[in-house]
């Protein structure tokens, strides 16, 4: 490990890491926390009960840009897992630098998708580390791409599966941050609740593995033991299985394309296991159904949903807005969104999901006739 960074929420976790790896840069988002950082780094030392001078302190970069400059640091392979679409530059950067990119850091792909595939040089050069990803890049290694008839991509439903759209007016960000699952990140924990997760990983899906949104499938499977799927033309169903633990697809997009022995826990056969699988129910959850519609019309739309998403999770937890009117919003903002054309540019993502953010924000506060 040559590097670490982070947005400088929790340096002292941050200092600790980067000491115990030993690396030689540390990146840090915001600038105003370098100082906080380097203090971090004497108070983690003296814990250590290292004396000064008997260690080397990382180099601190500070910054909005720091992401991009580690993206490009001197090392073999980065991992982007950096929350939101702020991790495209970081990717676009790592591409760039001819590096192997391990991507988690879906929301990339999403707003820039055609870039993010210019910028690729060589085949495999993203291993994608999202859990459904990583088990359809497993489950593709078992056929040709001829061979492939759809993919269908599991959600656990989050923690409102079951419930009407009418039973889901009064949810808290609570009750929504309760994962039934996985524990992860405020923003993507918001996102498997509303099922955008779902909807950014099918789009996701689309860009990784060029499958048309036609032949990309959600199925619900409470369980997430089953993290995705591979149908072939022949009838067959590749299926890729193991307990909900990010550590196995990280152990395998750092490992690609060898598995790192006994990175996670198998299931366990000498038990009982019962799997569920029911279909995506699109009235309550019409989050997939309008990234699909997105998806296809492409110029720059999903980087508006991304967007508009974005600013519609920050203003649902800080009680701004409903539940439902995370894609409420979404699907007005599309509605109402210009045609921003096909982004050649980061600065065209960039136009396209300011005016996104812009008016969602607008719609949020009321502003907007209609509202
Ligand atoms: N958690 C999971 O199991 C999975 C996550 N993913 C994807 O991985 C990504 C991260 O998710 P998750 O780990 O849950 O999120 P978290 O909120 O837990 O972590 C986000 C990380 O991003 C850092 N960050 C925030 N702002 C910046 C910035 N401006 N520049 C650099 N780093 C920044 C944060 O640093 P700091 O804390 O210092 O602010 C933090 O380390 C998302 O795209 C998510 O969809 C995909 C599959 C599974
Ligand atoms: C671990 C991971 O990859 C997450 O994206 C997870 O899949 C979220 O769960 P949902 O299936 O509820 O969206
Ligand atoms: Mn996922």
């Amino acid at each position: 490990m040559v590097a670490v960074g982070a947005g400088g929420g929790n340096v002292e976790l941050l200092a600790a890491q980067a000491l115990e790896l030993g690396v030689d840069a540390v990146g840090v988002a915001r600038a105003s926390a370098a100082q906080d950082l380097q203090l971090a780094f004497y108070a983690e030392a003296s814990r250590r009960g290292w004396a000064t001078g008997d260690f080397k302190l990382p180099k601190i970069v500070a910054g909005p840009d720091a992401m991009t400059e580690l993206a490009q640091w001197p090392c073999d392979i980065v991992l982007n897992g950096v929350v939101g679409s702020l991790g495209l530059a970081p990717t676009l950067a790592a591409l760039g630098a001819g590096r192997t990119l391990a991507l988690a850091n879906k929301e990339s792909l999403v707003a820039g998708g055609p870039l993010v595939k210019a910028a690729v040089t060589r085949p495999g050069q993203i291993v994608p580390v999202d859990s459904e990803h990583s088990a359809l890049a497993q489950c593709l290694r078992s056929g040709s791409r001829g061979e492939v008839r759809r993919l269908i991509v599991t959600a656990s439903g989050g923690p409102f599966r079951g419930r009407r759209r009418d039973e889901l007016t009064q949810v808290t960000p609570e009750q929504a941050l309760a994962h039934p699952t996985w524990n992860m990140g405020p923003v993507v924990t918001i996102n498997s609740a509303t099922m955008v997760n779902k909807a950014l990983e099918v789009i996701e899906a689309h860009e990784l593995f060029d499958v048309p949104y036609a032949d990309i499938a959600v199925m619900v499977h409470p369980q997430s033991v089953i993290h995705s799927m591979v149908e072939f033309v022949d009838g067959s169903t590749i299926a890729q299985a193991s307990p909900p633990d990010m550590r196995l697809p990280i152990a395998l997009g750092m490992g690609w394309p060898d598995r790192v022995p006994e990175a996670a826990t198998a299931v366990d056969w000498t038990a009982s296991h019962t799997w569920e699988f029911a279909p995506l129910d699109d009235e309550a959850f019409p989050a997939v159904a309008l990234a699909k519609a997105a998806g296809e019309a492409g110029r720059s739309r999903p980087a508006i949903y991304n967007a508009a998403n974005e600013e519609c999770v920050a203003a649902f937890v800080a009680g701004r807005l409903p539940f439902l009117g995370i894609v409420d919003t979404l699907e007005r903002v599309l509605e109402e969104a210009p045609d921003f054309g096909e982004p050649g540019t980061v600065e065209d993502v960039l136009a396209a999901e300011s005016w996104a953010r812009a008016h969602a924000q607008e719609i949020i506060a009321g502003s907007v006739e209609g509202a």
